[in-house]
């Protein structure tokens, strides 16, 4: 049984009992939002991280929703991605074509990876330009608010420190306004070179997903749940506050073991 903690401004808290529980319940969210998404405005337009969010995506091949997903309506992003060849075992791309695509029946024309034979910068720059073109073919809405591209769903993981996609803590990228996709070339979780979307992007989407297992994150999802004061450093998971969207924390109770539980209820 999950444990639920809605807060004032929209955030959602669900904390499972082991991964299993976590895999049905994310399977069952995202199907959901895909429904919904394909419905509003005939797509449904995601953005993945890598890791071991695509393992925890798993049931999504499974019945019922390898048949009940209109998978041919999915565009598919990476939130960010690692700038080697789609073929390495590095590539989140890879990760994800080897643990989803491949057994899903989405359209391969609507699997956006990234152009792997350029520098990070370039990658950065033609990422952007495949959403923006996206975005003029109204397959990708636009924030009412500025003229960020939005997202249907972001899905993010998180480092034991705090990090999401590719924004890492102290690093310049956290404060980036106005690209859409930046790159890091000095990226402290190996390999060094990616791009990554910036907190704009990311904070302009309809729903956000922060995926989040184990005891080894547990300080890092307290410092970005809970009310820790003023003068803590804001680690970047805490900077995932979607401006109209809706965000929702899916954690075991391992990486929940370090939350405040007074706020949270059944
Ligand atoms: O490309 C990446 O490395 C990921 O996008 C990264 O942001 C990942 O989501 C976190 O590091 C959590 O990874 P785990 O869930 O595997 O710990």
């Amino acid at each position: 049984m999950a444990l639920y903690r809605v807060e004032k401004d929209g955030r959602e808290l669900r904390i499972h009992e082991n991964a299993d529980e976590l895999r049905s319940n994310l399977a069952e969210y995202i199907a959901d939002l895909s429904e919904a998404s394909i419905k509003e405005h005939g797509a449904f337009v995601v953005a993945l991280s890598g890791g071991s969010l695509i393992t925890l995506m798993g049931k999504l091949c499974e019945a019922p929703y390898i048949k009940t997903v209109d998978w041919a309506k999915w565009h598919i992003f990476w939130a960010d991605e690692r700038v080697v060849a789609k073929s390495h075992a590095d590539s989140n791309y890879k990760l994800a074509k080897d643990g989803l695509f491949s057994k899903v029946p989405v359209f391969y024309s609507h699997v956006h990876s990234i152009n792997d034979t350029v520098s990070a910068e370039q990658a950065a720059e033609d990422y952007e330009f495949v959403i923006r073109q996206l975005v003029r073919t109204r397959v990708i809405n636009v924030s009412e608010i500025n003229d960020c591209p939005k997202f249907d769903l972001v899905l993010l993981g998180m480092g034991p420190d705090g990090h999401v996609a590719s924004l890492f803590p102290n690093h310049s990228v956290l404060s980036e306004k106005l690209p859409w996709v930046t790159f890091i070339t000095d990226s402290p979780k190996p390999p060094p070179e990616r791009i990554t979307f910036t907190f704009p992007v990311i904070n302009s989407a309809s729903n956000v997903a922060v995926v989040v297992t184990g005891g080894g994150k547990a300080e890092a999802a307290h410092q970005a749940i809970d009310d820790i004061g003023p003068d803590r450093p804001e680690l970047p998971a805490r900077m995932v506050k979607p401006t109209q969207g809706k965000l929702v924390w899916f954690l075991d109770t391992a990486a929940a073991s370090k939350l405040d539980s007074a706020s949270f209820w059944e």
